[in-house]
């Protein structure tokens, strides 16, 4: 038998070595070996090795390198290593937008854009960073005269606008924790996720500008006034021109005043935001992040992972109802200009997204795997009708970048462009693996695990595997894991989301291949959550709307990753007596389903079923529906002993078997 290691295939980019040389994280390496014991050699494999064990020296290392400005000091990095639970920089006092806003203090950088806002009808208007500032400082003044304090939260039903910014950073300087969906989500969707964390403020658009139309959502803005008693003050900002309602504020008096910023100084831990990521059951998880924690792993990510730093341009294609959105604004922590892009990813026409590279000479060029899929699919060049010279690296998330997406961004997105496929998500907003700007790319591969970030991947009994599937864990805390979830007093909802299949693991709930040579291979979804272009969605709201419907007994619905990199979801259909599903009652579910959620929520295809199955405990059966569509055997895919009706299962072994 041969114990030949396996040699790892050939990559297909490797850094230009005085690139990588001069890359924040080989100085990063250099300085930490000197100031803080990390090793001098071994590159980047030894700084992560060293990172996951000698948690405290990195993390304060980092925070070291980016001259995090603790107005009180820290008497530990990591007080409790415990998961849940774990206790980062006790002692520690911040403010999370002190740092996003200090490149406004250096006169040198003060009058450079730190925002550049793009949206179908203009192109890059810049925001200075000395504007920015002021603007902040004069609406958290404004907040702090309507009454909001520290841990009070501020709402947004923004899209991707400087105003999104603004807002956010004016609401953390006051220590308000703020939380935002974009405006294509409909108002129960909305009221499903602010409702939860009660809050004092609504910044609300009159409509938005996508895909060459304009939408107006005043009759949606009065529906979220109508269901947020807690609300004291409605903020409007006319996006399309519409005067403000009489009872409420005006974005710009509110936002001129020229005030300089005062940043309240709060504990490490405090609460900074809320995201959403929708379950199988339930209201979506409202996950709370804290200043501190984001600030340090932003900071690592963005500076050493994406190689951001002044006079870079950052854009990634988001709204702000996803977290890459809070990642983008978080450039701002490098001195790194920030595009902030308000339209459909696909108007005039696919090549939407490269346009707006060019125009703002984009460096670190962000985007989906769905939107690379789709310009290989539409034949595009983008290096030859674009100048993207500028375009050091195309990032992609959402979901896992399939090989022929690699070599189309290899051929297609100019020369010589770094690829960084990475992965993580709204539950540590950030990235758990992916690029490494001094390390090789190969097809089909995330460069490697985040420095700081303890990945690996487990069989069912905890034993680690390498170059096979496994459940991606984390053993280690990072300091962006959630500090709670919203209104979960005893920890419950939060526990059972990630720690209940190891105890004391984070369990991500995505299936990956450690390779032997470090690099990451992610397989999809091991739970049933539904992710569409980047964007997660739960089942239990789509059940919630298309139940309503009298023709709908019950329902299922599942996203299924295809080989060739697209996703499927269909929704199965199990009717109620006398019904029938025919074209029309099709459009009404789609219909309702667009107005009630957003369009991102409407299925592929809407299948009827004879009856939809459930575990013995009543939950309907997703995981093994989607597994056996993905074509693994029913006796492989379901323990039978745990379903009520293990015949209905056998309905989709078999569709799986006529769709291949
Ligand atoms: C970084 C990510 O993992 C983003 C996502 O797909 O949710």
């Amino acid at each position: 038998m041969s114990t030949a290691v396996p040699q790892p295939p050939q990559p297909l980019w490797e850094p230009d070595p005085a690139r990588a040389e001069g890359a924040a994280i080989t100085r990063f390496q250099s300085w930490a070996a000197q100031a803080h014991g990390a090793p001098a050699d071994g590159g980047y494999p030894a700084l992560h090795r060293w990172s996951v064990e000698s948690l405290d020296a990195f993390w304060a290392a980092v925070a070291d390198w980016f001259g995090v400005r603790f107005s009180t000091p820290y008497e530990r990095v990591l007080g409790d290593r415990a998961m849940p639970g774990a206790r980062w920089f006790p002692g520690a006092v911040l403010n999370y937008a002190e740092h996003a806003l200090r490149t406004a203090e250096d006169p040198l950088r003060s009058g450079d854009a730190a925002l550049l806002h793009v949206d179908e009808t203009h192109g890059p208007e810049p925001m200075t960073w000395a504007e920015l500032r002021l603007q902040v400082g004069s609406l958290a003044e404004a907040l702090r005269a309507l009454g909001v304090r520290p841990g009070d939260r501020v709402s947004g039903y923004l899209p991707n606008v400087p105003q999104a910014v603004v807002a956010f950073l004016a609401s953390a300087a006051v220590g308000a924790v703020w939380t935002s969906c974009a405006p294509d989500f409909g108002a129960q969707g909305v009221l499903d996720r602010f409702q939860q964390v009660e809050p004092v403020v609504l910044f609300a658009v009159d409509g938005y500008r996508y895909g060459g139309k304009e939408h107006d959502r005043r009759e949606t803005v009065a529906e979220l006034r109508e269901g947020l008693p807690t609300v004291r003050a409605v903020v409007h900002v006319p996006l399309l021109g519409s005067p403000a309602p009489a009872d409420a504020l005006d974005w710009s008096e509110l936002t001129s005043a020229g005030t300089e910023p005062v940043f309240e100084q709060l504990p490490f831990d405090h609460p900074l935001w809320v995201l959403y990521s929708s379950g199988t059951t339930g209201l979506p998880k409202a996950i709370v992040q804290s200043q501190g924690g984001i600030l340090l792993e932003h900071f690592k990510q963005i500076g050493l992972h994406c190689d951001l730093g002044p006079g870079d341009r950052f854009f990634w294609y988001t709204s702000t109802g996803w977290m890459m959105w809070n990642f983008l604004v978080s450039g701002l922590l490098t001195g790194t200009a920030i595009v902030l892009y308000d339209g459909s990813p696909g108007f005039p026409d696919t090549a939407a997204q490269w346009r707006v590279a060019e125009a703002t000479g984009a460096t670190v060029f962000g985007t989906s795997a769905a939107y690379v899929m789709a310009c290989r699919k539409a034949g595009l060049h983008p290096a030859r009708d674009f100048d993207l010279s500028r375009v050091r690296c195309v990032a992609t998330t959402g979901s896992p970048l399939p090989p022929d997406g690699f070599r189309w961004l290899h051929e297609e997105a100019g020369e010589p462009v770094w690829i960084a496929s990475v992965s993580g998500g709204t539950d540590i907003c950030s990235v758990l693996a992916g690029g490494v700007p001094t390390l090789p790319v190969r097809i089909g591969e995330l460069q490697a695990p985040a420095l700081g970030t303890d990945l690996h991947a487990w069989d069912p009994s905890g034993l680690p595997l390498v170059d096979e599937v496994g459940e991606l864990v984390v053993t280690s805390p990072m300091p962006s894991m959630p500090i709670r979830f919203w209104n979960d007093p005893e920890g419950t909802r939060y526990h059972d989301s990630y720690f209940d299949t190891y105890p004391g693991v984070w369990r991500h709930g995505d299936w990956i291949t450690l390779t032997s040579h470090g690099s990451v291979v992610i397989h999809g979804r091991s739970d049933s959550t539904l992710n569409r272009q980047g964007v997660r969605m739960g089942s239990a709201d789509i059940y919630e709307t298309v139940e309503r419907l009298p023709e709908i007994r019950e329902s299922l619905v599942i996203g299924v990753e295809q080989p060739d990199g697209g996703y499927w979801m269909p929704l199965f259909v199990h009717l109620a007596d006398g019904a029938t599903l025919d074209d029309t009652l099709r459009d009404r579910v789609r219909s309702t389903i667009r107005a009630h959620l957003s369009p991102r929520h409407v299925p592929d295809d809407i299948i009827e079923v004879p009856a939809i199955p459930h575990t013995l405990t009543g939950k309907r059966i997703e995981v093994p529906v989607k597994r056996l569509l993905q074509g693994v055997p029913l006796d492989k895919a379901v323990n039978p002993g745990s379903v009520d009706d293990i015949g209905l299962l056998r309905h989709y072994e078999e569709l799986a078997r006529t769709r291949r």
